[in-house]
């Protein structure tokens, strides 16, 4: 169980995540939408501490994770893997080199001489093996050897799943993991991350700006507004007046006109539409 008690971030004067709490089961696939600016890249960032919370904590099967530092703290980081809109991948390196980088969070676990021999390009027969057959598993066997760089947009964050698989994590925290892929590949990347959560038990995070994505492929959504949580629930749950409190109508919020705010997005009587 992943728990946020009261999780909180403050930007100035700007609170980006206000007392957000939840409760999140082992191997739930959990959707997590709002307007641009609602605070979910900071919600998930505070859970591998990439930002740190400035009240509230994170508790993961009982342990705080607000209180890890050192070889705790990149322990803790080995078991998230995250999976960022523009992949992060290294462009110029082959598919399979990419996906054998994620042996190097665990590496570094276990100390900087384990990282660096990764660095050198000493992964073991059996961590290609098992890259190979991740990128297997995904279709992309055969751009094993490509260049990442000219893969498709959807194919490169196929191999930034199979480079969190690598890693072996408990838990993938998915940062508009489609936001920048057109329909076809955007729902066969929301297809690899459920199999992710199916296949390997893992609790998986996304944050998603369409709504239609997170009903499709989510038990359960989380909405936020201005950082805090204005609707937990299954997709089933989440009529269209609900959907409103999280995006707010075609016209501005009350209170909120468009284009200001911390929860505003670039035009807030189009943030609604595009979202759906
Ligand atoms: N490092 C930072 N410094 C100052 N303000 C920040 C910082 N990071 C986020 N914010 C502010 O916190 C609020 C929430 O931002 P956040 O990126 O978490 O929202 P989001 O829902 O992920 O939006 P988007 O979908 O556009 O990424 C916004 O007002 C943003 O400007």
């Amino acid at each position: 169980m992943l728990e946020l008690q009261e999780l909180t971030r403050r930007f100035g004067t700007v609170t980006a995540v206000d007392a957000v709490s939840l409760a999140v089961p082992d191997g739930q696939m959990v959707g997590i939408v709002g307007r641009s600016g609602a605070g979910k890249s900071t919600l998930l960032r505070m859970i591998n501490r990439l930002t740190e919370p400035t009240a509230g904590r994170v508790l993961y099967h009982g342990r705080d994770i607000t209180a890890l530092s050192g070889r705790a703290l990149r322990a803790w980081r080995a078991d998230c893997a995250m999976i960022f809109q523009q992949f992060n991948l290294v462009p110029r390196l082959d598919v399979l080199t990419n996906v054998l980088i994620g042996r190097l969070h665990r590496r570094r676990e276990a100390g900087p001489l384990a990282g660096l021999a990764g660095l050198l390009g000493l992964f073991g027969a059996e961590e290609r093996a098992r890259a190979l057959s991740l990128l297997d598993r995904f279709g992309l066997a055969e751009a094993a050897l490509q260049r990442v760089e000219t893969l498709s947009g959807g194919q490169q964050q196929r191999v930034a799943i199979c480079r969190a698989l690598m890693q072996e994590p408990r838990l993938i925290l998915a940062d508009e993991p489609i936001a920048s892929l057109d329909p076809a590949n955007a729902e066969a990347v929301m297809e690899a991350l459920r199999e992710a959560n199916r296949e390997h038990g893992l609790t998986v995070l996304c944050n998603l700006h369409q709504v239609a994505m997170a009903r499709a492929y989510c038990e359960r959504i989380v909405g936020l507004r201005q950082g805090r949580v204005v609707f937990d629930g299954p997709p089933a749950a989440l009529d269209a007046a609900r959907e409103e409190t999280i995006f707010g109508s075609a016209d501005a919020a009350p209170g909120e006109p468009a284009g200001t705010g911390p929860a505003a997005a670039p035009a807030a009587s189009g943030a609604a539409a595009l979202a759906r």
